[in-house]
């Protein structure tokens, strides 16, 4: 131990006093750009008198340029560093592990991201480094782990996790004699604020699997509640980001969202990881971005006959619906199906420069429907007609996520296989959390793509007591598998109505914690805020979770969480429903971290 706080002392020292070389590198740094910009500026005549001088002149911008060049690139390493520092100085690493190569072992302290000194002394080890996947998958002895395509021998001498607070070592826990998981305890014991954290020090093994999964393009999660699937979906983009590092960057990963209350909820994740923030968009908006690149108006995503627009273009082709193009049309392969010919008809007018200005105007849609035996095509089945026609593909992105994939439409999954075609997919979802809709087996939209499936069967969210009580309405899907690592707390209650006002105040809950009052719908919600004293959240509003009281409907307290919560008239039609009744109850009974109440009523039910 006592070596411990040595060394933690002398990285902690280390790491302040290059905050503080590092902000005044960059502000001299900054200082030497304005002045080389200026001393440029009363130089930079072009003298282009005889050929020598002339080349001369092109000699030294060259050579300014390169300075500048330096002097840029010299800056941007130093802003790196700088970020890296600061966000290690709270804690510079939380775990050692102890690995032999043959030659003995050797100390590896695994931090938020790497850090080495100025001679590249590695001081700590970014936890998406590859040795690292051998403490994130709690591998112990000989073992191996992939780097660079091979596989490295190594044996796992020790692990050692640390609770460490900027210079404070607070604990240091032996993993090999550690009962369970003491680390992961006291953190899920922690109060909820109203944000989701990270989880770098304590990822479990089976979600180590997913976040570092590289062999398969499509990545498939099913995940129990409170299993960590969106904090294993966070933790994979700052993965992938590490691994395509020089090459992706954050603005090409997309994250889907149910809605904007939870992209608000997983807001600063990433930035807590050390990445930029990743871009997050609802599906509707999706559908509307893309809309506006072929010209479309607003989308209206329940509009939608895309399955059997799906089918038309597989049958033969028949006649042209275009204004212009009736030639390659007339020449393609009349036995191919309807979407090759008219695939070949794009190519050419590509090939030929013929692109027409309005796509819209070019197809006639009615003339389509009409061969076809559709409805008339509404806004969406237009776009998504354009989007197959025209063979078009979202590759700018490199890996899109998608949360809470249960409750999208069979349309959105037809749309997502056809634009992000190429692009990475991890998908994560609960089928047991459907709270609308029919169900739709989403492996099968990716059927010519290489899946991967994954499941998560431990909840880590909540005590024991929560966790049997939501596991009962689990269903079919997840029957008898639901496990629970925390301890069992306290048992769920049930209260009459009239109690609530007594019950909130019995909470005495501190000021980091959480509080929700979840109702069936927006208008009760709505009404209960008119007595109850919190934060009102309805869909349109893209208000964040706060500690203290929030009200809010079902439908937006999913995948959010809280320390306390109670359910508002569970005995409603809402929770009784033949189809959907226990998965919302399962879902709303998966939300509390400590405490879980049942109001009664409404009356009379
Ligand atoms: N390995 C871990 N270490 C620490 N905390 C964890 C870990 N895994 C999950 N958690 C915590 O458990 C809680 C549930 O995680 P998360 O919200 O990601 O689960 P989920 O499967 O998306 O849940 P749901 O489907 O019910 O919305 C969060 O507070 C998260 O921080």
């Amino acid at each position: 131990m006592m070596d411990e706080i040595q060394h933690l002392a002398e990285i902690y020292q280390q790491l302040t006093t290059d905050v503080q070389d590092l902000t005044q590198k960059l502000a001299d740094l900054q200082v030497e750009g304005r002045a080389m910009k200026q001393q440029l500026a009363t130089e930079g005549h072009l003298d282009l008198g005889s050929m020598t001088e002339t080349l001369d002149t092109f000699a030294s911008i060259e050579a300014n340029n390169r300075l500048i060049d330096t002097l840029n690139s010299r800056y941007d390493a130093a802003v790196v560093r700088l970020a890296h520092a600061q966000l290690l100085v709270p804690q510079a690493y939380f775990a050692k592990m102890s690995l032999d190569y043959g030659d003995g072992p050797e100390a590896f302290y695994l931090g938020k991201v790497g850090y080495a000194d100025v001679d590249a002394h590695d001081l700590v080890y970014d936890w998406r480094a590859p040795m690292a996947d051998a403490y994130c998958a709690n591998r112990t002895g000989a073992t191996t782990y992939a780097a660079n395509g091979r596989e490295i021998p190594v044996e796992v001498v020790g692990r050692t996790q640390f609770v460490i607070d900027h210079a404070r070592l607070i604990h240091a826990i032996d993993s090999r004699n550690a009962v369970g998981d003491p680390l992961l305890l006291a953190v899920l014991a922690q109060d909820r604020t109203g944000g989701l954290q990270e989880i770098t020090a304590t990822i479990q093994q089976e979600q180590n699997a997913i976040i570092r999964e590289s062999q398969a393009p499509v990545v498939l999660v099913d995940g129990v509640a409170g299993s960590g699937k969106t904090s294993v979906m966070l933790q994979r983009v700052a993965y992938q980001l590490f691994q395509h590092r020089g090459d992706w960057s954050a603005d090409q990963i997309l994250i889907i969202t149910l809605n904007p209350a939870f992209g608000q909820y997983i807001k600063g994740v990433l930035p807590s990881l050390g990445e930029a923030e990743a871009m997050t968009v609802t599906y509707p908006r999706l559908l509307n971005q893309f809309a506006s690149r072929f010209g479309l108006e607003d989308m209206y995503p329940d509009d939608e006959q895309l399955a059997a627009i799906d089918a038309a273009l597989a049958q033969p082709g028949k006649a042209f619906i275009g204004q212009v193009g009736q030639l390659a049309w007339d020449q393609s392969d009349a036995s191919q199906s309807f979407l090759l010919r008219m695939q070949r008809v794009w190519r050419w007018l590509k090939a030929t420069d013929q692109i027409p200005e309005d796509l819209e105007a070019w197809l006639d849609f009615d003339d389509f429907a009409q061969q076809f035996d559709l409805r008339k095509l509404s806004h969406l089945d237009r776009l998504y007609l354009l989007l197959k026609l025209t063979a078009y593909q979202q590759n700018e992105l490199k890996s899109v996520f998608i949360d809470e994939a249960q409750d999208y439409p069979d349309a959105m999954w037809r749309v997502i296989r056809s634009i992000f075609a190429r692009t990475e997919l991890t998908i994560v979802g609960d089928p047991s959390q459907k709270l609308f809709g029919a169900s739709v087996p989403i492996a099968d939209y990716f059927a010519d793509r290489r899946i991967v499936n994954r499941q998560l069967t431990t909840s880590y969210r909540a005590t024991g007591a929560i966790t049997a009580t939501f596991a009962q309405y689990a269903g079919p899907h997840w029957a008898g598998q639901i496990k629970a690592v925390q301890a069992q707390g306290m048992a769920p209650m049930t209260i009459e109505p009239n109690q609530l006002a007594e019950t909130l105040a019995d909470f005495k809950a501190s000021s980091t914690q959480s509080i929700a009052i979840i109702t069936p719908d927006a208008t009760e919600a709505e009404q209960l805020s008119q007595t109850i004293d919190g934060q009102l959240l309805t869909a349109i509003s893209q208000k964040t979770v706060k500690p203290g009281i929030n009200i809010l409907p079902l439908t937006l307290a999913k995948g959010l969480e809280f320390d306390f919560v109670i359910v508002w008239h569970w005995q409603s039609d809402y929770y009784q429903d033949p189809e959907f009744g226990d998965k919302r109850r399962y879902v709303a009974a998966s939300r509390g971290t400590k405490q879980l109440v049942f109001v009664e009523g409404p009356a009379g039910k």
